[in-house]
C-alpha cells in the first residue's frame, strides 16, 4: 500500500484537535553511540546544514561524525538527570501542563502531544497516536520564539513530510513564530524582573540566543532580525536603558562566520571594558538544555571571570513554569479559533 492508514475514520468516530508541541530533540543517553546517532540526524538536514550535499556527507561522515560524538557525549554527562535529558523532561513537563491548561478551557475535544524533530519522541510515532486516537485537525506549536529556516522550517518539512505519505490528512495550522507575542515579551520581563528582585541587577543584561551562519541571515532568514525586536521588546517592558543591555549569538559551530557579536567572545571582553558584573538569559530557549546550562551556565562563565569578571548569574529559560505554560495555551488558544468551543464556566 503506497500511503498508510492510521486514522479512526469510521462515521460517527471521535473529531477531534490535536496540539502537538515540538523541540529539537535531544540524544537517548549521554554516550558516544546516542549521540553517533543523534548528531548523524542532526546534521544530515539541508536545513540546518546548508551546503552541497556530496561535500557535506565527505565532512560529516568523514570528520565530524568521528570526532564530536565523544566532545559532546562528555558536555551531556554534565547536564544529564535522573529524568534524562533537561530538553526532554522539559518538554515532557510542557506538553502535561499544558494539556491540563488546554483541558480545562476545552475539555476532552482537544488533545496535546509533544515529538522531537529529531531522535524521539518522533513526528512519526506521535502524529501515528494522534491521528488514531481521532485528531482530524492538527496545530503543530513548534516552540521556538523566533522562525530561523534552521529549526522552525525544518519542522515544518518534517511535519508535511509525515502526510505526504499518509491517506488521511488532517486540517493544518503551524505556529511560525511567537517572539512579539505580548504574553511571551509579559513572561519573559516578569521572568527577569523576579530574578532581579531576589539577586538585585548587574552592570550588564545579556540576551544570548542560538547563532546561525550570517549567510542564512544574508540569503533572507529572519531569525537576526527577530532576536534584536525580542531583546527590544523585552528591554522596552522593563525600561532599560539602552546601554545596560545587549544581543549576543551563541554555539557557533564550524569555521564560516556565524551571527555577532559572539557570546564567549563578548564576555572575555566585557570586564576590560569596565563590566564586572553581568545577568544573561536565554530568550529564544523554551526550555533549559545543554546549550543554556553547560555552555552558558558553565563555559561562559569561565570566560568572564578569568577575564576579571566579578559576578555572572545566569536567569533560567521559562520551562515548565506557569507563567510559561499560560503563554503556550493563550497562543494555542488563539490558533484554535474556529476549532474548539469553550467551556461554559
Ligand atoms: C550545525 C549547525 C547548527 C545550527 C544551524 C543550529 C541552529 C540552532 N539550534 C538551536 C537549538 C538547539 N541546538 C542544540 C544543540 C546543538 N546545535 C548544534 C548545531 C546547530 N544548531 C549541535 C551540533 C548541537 C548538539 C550539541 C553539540 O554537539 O554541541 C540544542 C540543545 C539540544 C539538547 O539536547 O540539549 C538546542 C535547543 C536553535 C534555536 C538554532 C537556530 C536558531
Ligand atoms: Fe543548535
Ligand atoms: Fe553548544
Amino acid at each position: 500500500m503506497k500511503y498508510i492508514n492510521t486514522d479512526r475514520n469510521e462515521p460517527g468516530g471521535p473529531d477531534r484537535v490535536g496540539v502537538l508541541i515540538t523541540n529539537l530533540g535531544t540524544p537517548d543517553a549521554p554516550e558516544k553511540k546516542s549521540l553517533r546517532r543523534y548528531l548523524k540526524q542532526f546534521l544530515s538536514d539541508p536545513r540546518v546544514v546548508e551546503i552541497p550535499r556530496l561535500l557535506w556527507w565527505f565532512i560529516l561522515n568523514l570528520v565530524i561524525l568521528n570526532i564530536r560524538p565523544s566532545r559532546s557525549a562528555a558536555a551531556y554527562k554534565t547536564v544529564w538527570t535522573e529524568r534524562g535529558s533537561p530538553l526532554m523532561f522539559h518538554t515532557r513537563d510542557q506538553a502535561e501542563h499544558l494539556r491540563q491548561a488546554l483541558g480545562e478551557r476545552f475539555g476532552d475535544q482537544v488533545i496535546v502531544d509533544f515529538a522531537m524533530r529529531y531522535g524521539s519522541p518522533s513526528f512519526a510515532d506521535v502524529i501515528d497516536r494522534m491521528m488514531a486516537e481521532g485528531v482530524t485537525r492538527l496545530l503543530v506549536l513548534p516552540l521556538y520564539p523566533q522562525y530561523s529556516c534552521a529549526t522552525t522550517g525544518s519542522t515544518f518539512d518534517a511535519v508535511a513530510e509525515e502526510f505526504t505519505r499518509r491517506r488521511s490528512v488532517p486540517s493544518l495550522r503551524f505556529v511560525s513564530r511567537y517572539y512579539d507575542h505580548a504574553d511571551y515579551i509579559g513572561a519573559m520581563a516578569l521572568s527577569i524582573r523576579a530574578f532581579q528582585r531576589e539577586h538585585g541587577t548587574a552592570d550588564k543584561l545579556v540576551f544570548s540566543y542560538h547563532g546561525t551562519p550570517q549567510r542564512y541571515c544574508d540569503q533572507g532568514d529572519p531569525y537576526y532580525c527577530e532576536c534584536i525586536h525580542t531583546s527590544q521588546l523585552i528591554a522596552e517592558l522593563l525600561d532599560l536603558p539602552e546601554d545596560s543591555y545587549m544581543t549576543t549569538f551563541q554555539s557557533r559551530f564550524g569555521r564560516e562566520a556565524w551571527l555577532q557579536p559572539y557570546t564567549d567572545e563578548t564576555l572575555k571582553s566585557l570586564p576590560g571594558k569596565g563590566v564586572k558584573s553581568v545577568q544573561i538569559v536565554c530568550p529564544g530557549f523554551s526550555a533549559d538544555c545543554l546549550e543554556t546550562i553547560e555552555e552558558i551556565g558553565e563555559e561562559n562563565r569561565e570566560y568572564f571571570m578569568e577575564a576579571g569578571g566579578e559576578s555572572y548569574q545566569y536567569i533560567p529559560c521559562l520551562n515548565s513554569e506557569p507563567e510559561h505554560i499560560a503563554v503556550l495555551a493563550q497562543i494555542a488558544e488563539e490558533e484554535l479559533q474556529g476549532w474548539v468551543l469553550k467551556r461554559l464556566e
